[in-house]
């Protein structure tokens, strides 16, 4: 990767020995690797065992969980949050867990709707639960930096699985509840 970037950063016209740009390739690869440690990262690891018997079936919903992607189109961040909410059906899910299966999918190369769906079903795959849903909103650097420049815009996707696809009352009570 670090040979990678010296070819990018040669390409872009700029000279390698100029002393701020000695150890950038370096640390280019470095923050790269950071910002697609996703794929290194398994789910049982991630999970840790941190399920707990529970006799509760009230929704639970994590809000606002930040996330960092990148698009895979054009490898420029999307910036954003999620939220997450499940109905448990004899088992919880470690609080943080959500936020780790979040970054989990988040720090590899995405496209919005994919990211939601795979955190989506990975958490039903997870808990069991009698449903799952996921909201992102996010903006995309690749539609403010450049191409067509929009700085207002965001996208929203969402997943709803089990009872939040099949029952409104539930899937509305999980939007007013994030939108709040
Ligand atoms: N659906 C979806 N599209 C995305 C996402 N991230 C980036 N894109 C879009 O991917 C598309 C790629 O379009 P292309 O025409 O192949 O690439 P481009 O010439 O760079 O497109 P422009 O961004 O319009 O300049 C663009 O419309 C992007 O806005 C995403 O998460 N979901
Ligand atoms: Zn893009």
């Amino acid at each position: 990767m670090e040979e990678a970037y010296k070819k990018i950063i040669e390409a872009c016209g700029e000279d390698l020995t100029r002393p701020g740009l000695v150890d950038t390739p370096k640390r280019a690869a470095k923050a790269m690797q950071f910002l697609t440690r996703g794929y290194e990262q398994k789910l049982d690891e991630v999970i840790n065992n941190a399920l707990f018997p529970s006799d509760s079936r009230e929704m639970v919903i994590v809000k606002d969980i930040e996330l960092y992607s990148m698009c895979e189109h054009h490898l420029l961040p999307f910036i954003g949050r999620a939220h997450v909410a499940y109905i448990p059906n004899g088992k919880v899910l470690g609080l943080s867990k959500i936020a780790r299966i979040v970054d989990m999918y988040a720090r590899r190369m995405q496209i919005q709707e994919q990211l939601t769906t795979e955190i989506a079903e990975t958490i039903q795959q997870v808990t069991e639960a009698e449903g799952v849903a996921v909201v992102i909103e996010a903006k995309h650097m690749c539609m403010m930096m450049r191409g067509v420049e929009k700085q207002n815009s965001s996208m929203k996707t969402s997943s709803m699985l089990g009872i939040f696809r099949d029952n409104q009352s539930t899937r509305s009570e999980f939007l007013s509840l994030i939108n709040n």
